[in-house]
């Protein structure tokens, strides 16, 4: 892997100064996703009304936006945000859940694009629609595995200049010329709602302590879910008790458990 900084060195950096993350993700997920950064040692801020979200994208060291539970006055939240992170020079990840539903959401993820971000993670159905091609998506939930998609993940991350991560079973990460595949996790992480809007937000956190680093910020975050899945469904019934297990192996995890235990490899 060719980047400056090891997983395990990125969360440690991460937990020494907890970085402020504005998330702005749907209904769903925004418990989830701040007891999971808080768990990883991040500091996370839901706030997406119109009137503030840009303003309060200059105090963020990083910005996260999710489509998940859209409406006309959060995409004007979005983008006022967006624009503020992007001239502030702030890194911001895109999450376009279900993009490929409804016109509303298609027309939001466009203008979401135009205004460039630097990081976009979706799972492998997103991915594949958002590069133009034959998705077999139909709601939040992939219907179509990760190779499938890494064509579609190098092309968006050629033409939007971002790093694109796909997650699924085995992840895989590109910035359009460097690819990787992380594997680990658990079967059990896409029964457990809004886990995947989480990892964006986790992403935005590894992004705000490297932000010179977006490609290895983005593996670290992933690699970080991979393992803290793995540990969690050793001791785990089902998704009840995994999504309780995952907060605690998040919290649990240390630099060193995740250097050695990350599995990533060149693509
Ligand atoms: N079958 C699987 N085996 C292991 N890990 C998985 C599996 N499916 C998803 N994951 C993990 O779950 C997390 C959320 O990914 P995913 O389910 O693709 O996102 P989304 O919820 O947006 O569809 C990622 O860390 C991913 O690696
Ligand atoms: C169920 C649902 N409906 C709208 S957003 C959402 C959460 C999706 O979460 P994730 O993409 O992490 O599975
Ligand atoms: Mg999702």
């Amino acid at each position: 892997m060719q980047t400056r900084s090891t997983p395990g060195a990125m969360l440690k950096a991460m937990r020494e100064k907890p970085p402020l993350v504005q998330c702005i993700t749907n209904y769903v997920a925004m418990n989830v996703a701040a007891n999971v950064l808080l768990a990883a040692g991040a500091s996370p801020a839901m706030v997406h009304a119109a009137e503030e979200a840009g303003e309060f994208a200059g105090l963020a060291s990083a910005l996260t936006v999710n489509i998940g539970t859209l409406s006309t006055q959060w995409i004007d939240g979005m983008q006022a945000a967006a624009k503020a992170a992007t001239s502030a020079g702030k890194p911001w990840v895109l999450d376009p859940v279900a993009h490929y539903a409804t016109a509303f959401r298609r027309d939001a993820v466009a203008a979401l694009l135009a205004l460039k971000p630097t990081i976009i993670r979706g799972n492998a159905s997103e991915i594949i629609a958002l590069a133009g091609g034959e998705s077999r998506g139909q709601g939040v939930d992939s219907r179509d595995p990760v190779e499938q998609a890494e064509g579609s993940a190098r092309w968006l991350a050629e033409r939007q200049q971002a790093v694109v991560a796909v997650t699924g079973a085995v992840d895989f990460v590109t910035d359009g010329e460097r690819a990787v595949r992380i594997t680990g996790g658990s079967a059990l992480m896409p029964q457990v709602t809004a886990l995947g809007c989480s990892l964006t937000c986790l992403v935005g956190a590894f992004a705000a302590t490297v932000p010179e680093d977006l490609f290895g910020a983005t593996v670290a975050a992933l690699a970080t879910f991979a393992i803290a899945g793995e540990e969690a469904a050793l001791g785990a019934a089902g998704p009840g008790s995994f999504a309780w297990r995952f907060l605690d192996a998040l919290n649990a995890l240390d630099a060193e458990t995740l250097d050695a235990r990350a599995r990533i490899s060149a693509a």
